[in-house]
């Protein structure tokens, strides 16, 4: 059997939701990973100081009482960022990033920003104050294919806004092409890598029929990018970390409208290993999971290790959500169904 220990890692991109979903799904987060970038896309989105700090003193009561789990905050950027909340949120701690939506670009973004050259000022700000901007770098301009949007981002956002600002701590976030791979590195940004994009091509949401399982934003693309992906995320190379975008939606929504976001917290650290494995890369891990991350970051590195074992690991179908000791939703896990061949034994002091 083989075995694995690694520094505990943590989570540079998570959704957690809100009320009762966020009370089911937050163990999958809490038990393994040390921190995490909590994303501010809530359905009132995370605006202010003030949001801010009751949705992080919602995500502390939801965690059982003896864990050590740290949320990461960020403030979700309109056109309207007053740049006085942003600078006394960074510097008293409440929040840990800003993130930029472009307004309609995914799910809950439609307060996102409209002109990325709105805020030049507070991106000003943060270069100075050393705060970094998480990006969903995808252009929303409907006339563009969809599968284009990243790449069209990066060439008529991201190249101006890091020509003006080449200071600027910026993570590329959830990133699908072998363009995106390539920028990240020439331009000294970070980027995180989700566990899908690894494994699945744009084929997956057309098996068996138009499925939605397999649709989140920005969308998978064509073969020869989650190769790219691989390799990048295999590589070692300090830019490239873990960032799992589990996004849970309720089945009922999921299968109704195809909301985009697909759940695998549940399976996130399995999956990764499936990938490192098959790449030969398994001993390049701890670096993507649990060093680069923080390193990037300038945090330290967990002190606690997870201990990962190659044995069978049979993923359930669907995750309840409980509420009063009823099932009141389902949640569809990403791999649910499979037999994936490794899993996290446990958490080691
Ligand atoms: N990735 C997704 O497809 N969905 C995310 C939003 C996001 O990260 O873009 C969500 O909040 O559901
Ligand atoms: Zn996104
Ligand atoms: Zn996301």
């Amino acid at each position: 059997m083989k075995e694995l220990t690694i520094s505990k890692p943590d989570d540079w991109h998570l959704h957690l939701r809100e009320g009762i979903v966020l009370k089911n799904i937050i163990r999958f987060t809490s038990q393994y990973f040390g921190r995490a970038i909590v994303m501010p896309n809530t359905k009132n989105p995370i605006t202010s100081i003030e949001k801010c700090i009751s949705y992080k003193n919602s995500i502390f009561e939801a965690l059982s009482n003896n864990s050590t789990f740290e949320p990461l905050m960020t403030i979700y950027l309109t056109d309207e960022t007053i740049k006085h909340e942003l600078v006394e949120g960074f510097k008293n701690k409440v929040f840990f990033a800003a993130k930029l939506y472009p307004a309609n670009a995914t799910t809950n973004s439609r307060h996102g920003v409209k002109k990325i050259e709105n805020l030049y000022e507070i991106f000003e700000v943060m270069q100075e104050l050393g705060m970094p901007l998480l990006i969903h770098g995808e252009v929303t301009d409907p006339e563009v294919d969809i599968f284009d949007r990243e790449e069209v981002f990066i060439d008529k956002e991201l190249s101006p806004l890091i020509q003006q600002f080449p200071r600027l701590k910026i993570v590329l976030e959830h990133i699908t092409t072998s363009y995106a791979v390539d920028f990240v590195q020439r331009n000294n940004l970070g980027a995180t890598i989700t566990p899908h994009h690894l494994h699945i091509n744009r084929n997956a949401m057309f098996f068996g029929g138009l499925n939605s399982d397999f649709y989140c934003l920005p969308v998978a693309k064509r073969e020869n990018n989650r190769i790219a992906l691989r390799k990048a995320a295999t590589s070692g190379k300090e830019c490239f970390f873990i960032g799992t975008d589990s996004a849970p939606h309720l089945r009922q929504w999921k299968a109704f409208c195809g909301c985009a976001g697909i759940f695998n917290s549940p399976v996130a650290i399995e999956s990764y290993l499936k990938v490192f494995e098959e790449e030969n890369a398994l001993n390049q891990f701890e670096k993507f999971a649990s060093l680069n991350g923080p390193n990037f970051y300038n945090l330290p590195i967990n002190n606690e290790k997870i201990r990962l074992v190659s044995r069978s690991n049979k993923i359930p179908e669907f995750i309840e959500v409980i509420e009063q000791n009823k099932v009141v939703g389902q949640i569809k896990p990403f791999h649910g169904g499979e037999t994936l061949t490794w899993r996290v034994e446990g958490v080691v002091k």
